[in-house]
């Protein structure tokens, strides 16, 4: 039997997915998205325990050790991963959250699930929990989890971070089951956004929807919490935007294998002047749609020579089986398509589509290779990839479009700000990087790597523990509801 752990990481995903493989067998693959490329370096270096679902269903198993991590599953049923995950998780939480990109849909059965699992969740962190132990719960999947997990070992500490956008108060307040996500939420001791104004949005509604008294006053990048009282117990609210293992990535992006492989990959791509590149999971949040359409019209009114620029779109397959994202699968793949119809030639399309993930030191390898870096989401959380790729510039070379709309724009301001709204400002975005004088580029990249380098995931989960463990301190002064009526 494997010792209860004092560091406890609770995530719907463990970092590592089972495979079932055509012959029965099974094998572990790492996990898609930011969340796990952000927590399992500091989990491994703190030896922790993570407690999260195998990826499949009707995974039953005991605790066991991986690379020093004890990995803790937690089973869900074929009908759980349907309502919890798919639906209320990602077809209620995830658009809700995403500014209404899509209609969300509240079904009652998936709430009663999601309560359901949100529940064994808490009870596989406290089992997992040595005495007085530091618990950090992560994203919109389990956001009950706090009040459960208090409820049943009011010895721990708890923390829980929110990696996607925290919507305005006006938008959250569709959500039929809104009072039980806030209470939940509050029985952390610390809870994080990326961005001040999640964390603002959250303040006023503990204070009107809760009658919760909250501080006055803006809250501050990793610096002045807003603070909410709930009875004698003081929760704290803060904004710490997630980074990468920038040093790690910035020493793997200049091997020589890696440099080696990104010339082939150009070389292969037939050596084009440019090559513009997209990574990311083939999501309706992300943009790729736009960013297609922006190259089809640069094309098509001459601002870009398909014959010398090339595009490669690397997208992760996601959620496969939830309604939007089969739709946007479809319209994306008619997308490249139509320009590759109108604009390829025999042997040489305008733009390369991969639906399946690649191998990380490939990955790392695009990023190298690429000229332009288009990251044009309708909205992001924060978004890892715009950060992988600065770090991977070592030479200053390359550019970057970034949407205004992601938490990576608030730190990389000297990235090709672009509103994805606006077709016509993505173009000339996306033009303007294109054809940037070198001296201009690295200094921009400069800047950009400044940024990405001095602040990495270490310095993220640094600042949140940091500021978990004094969750005990006297807080600020407060506000009661009735005082303010408008979001700061
Ligand atoms: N190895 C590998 N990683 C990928 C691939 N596509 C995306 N990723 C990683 O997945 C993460 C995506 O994080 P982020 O941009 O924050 O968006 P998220 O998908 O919404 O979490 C980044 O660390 C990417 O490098 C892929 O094809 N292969
Ligand atoms: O687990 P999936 O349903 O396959 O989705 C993958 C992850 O996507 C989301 O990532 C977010 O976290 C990143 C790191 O903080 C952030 O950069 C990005 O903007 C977010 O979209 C999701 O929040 C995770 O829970 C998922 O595991």
């Amino acid at each position: 039997m494997l010792t209860e752990s004092d560091f406890v990481v609770v995530a719907n995903r463990l970092p590592v997915d089972l495979e079932r493989l055509p012959d029965g067998t099974t094998r572990w693959k790492r996990s898609p998205g930011g969340l796990v490329t952000a927590l399992e370096p500091i989990l491994r270096a703190n030896r922790g325990a993570w407690v999260g679902w195998a990826g499949v269903a009707d995974v039953e198993m005991d605790p066991f050790v991986e690379d020093d991590l004890v990995l803790h599953a937690v089973p869900l049923s074929a009908d759980e991963i349907a309502d919890y995950y798919e639906g209320f998780s990602n077809a209620a939480l995830w658009p809700l959250y995403h500014d209404v990109i899509v209609r969300p849909e509240y079904q009652r059965e998936w709430w009663n699930v999601y309560v359901e699992v949100n529940r064994r969740f808490a009870e596989a962190a406290a089992k997992a929990a040595a005495e007085g132990a530091t618990v950090w719960i992560q994203d919109y999947q389990l956001q009950l989890v706090p009040k459960m997990l208090r409820m049943l070992r009011p010895d721990l500490t708890i923390g829980f971070f929110l990696h996607i956008p925290f919507p305005p108060v006006e938008l959250f307040m569709q959500m039929p089951w809104r009072t039980e996500i806030v209470e939940g939420l509050l029985g952390a001791d610390l809870i994080g956004f990326h961005l001040p104004g999640g964390a603002q949005n959250f303040l006023y509604l503990a204070r009107q929807l809760l009658g919760h008294q909250t501080s006055r006053g803006n809250v501050g990048v990793r610096s002045k919490l807003g603070v909410v009282q709930v009875g004698f117990r003081t929760v704290r609210v803060g904004a710490f935007p997630i980074s990468i293992a920038s040093g790690e990535l910035d020493e793997q992006s200049r091997r020589k294998s890696i440099r080696d492989r990104a010339k082939a990959i150009r070389k292969e791509l037939g050596n084009p002047k440019k090559v513009v590149l997209g990574v990311d999971r083939l999501d309706y949040t992300k943009g790729i749609d736009v960013r297609l359409d922006a190259l089809h019209e640069l094309i098509a009114e001459k601002r870009v020579d398909p014959t010398d620029t090339v595009m490669v779109q690397l997208a992760t397959p996601s959620r496969e089986r939830v309604d939007s994202y089969v739709h946007m699968r479809g319209e994306i793949e008619k997308m490249v398509s139509r320009i590759n119809g109108e604009y390829a030639e025999v042997g040489r399309p305008v733009v390369h589509y991969i639906h399946r993930p690649v191998p990380r030191e490939e990955l790392i390898a695009f990023f190298v290779a690429a000229d332009v870096m288009l990251v044009t989401p309708l909205r992001d959380g924060m978004n890892l990839v715009a950060k992988e790729y600065i770090a991977c510039r070592s030479d200053l070379g390359g550019a970057l479009v970034l949407s205004e709309f992601t938490g990576a724009a608030a730190e990389l301001r000297q990235a090709f700000l672009c509103n994805p709204h606006d077709l016509e400002n993505v173009k000339d975005k996306m033009e303007a990087a294109l054809t940037q004088p070198r001296d201009e580029g690295r200094r921009r990249m400069r800047a950009l790597r400044r940024q990405v380098l001095t602040h990495d995931v270490d310095r993220w989960a640094r600042s949140f523990l940091d500021a978990l463990s004094h969750s005990g301190a006297a807080g600020p002064a407060l506000i009661a509801p009735e005082e303010a009526s408008e979001p700061e």
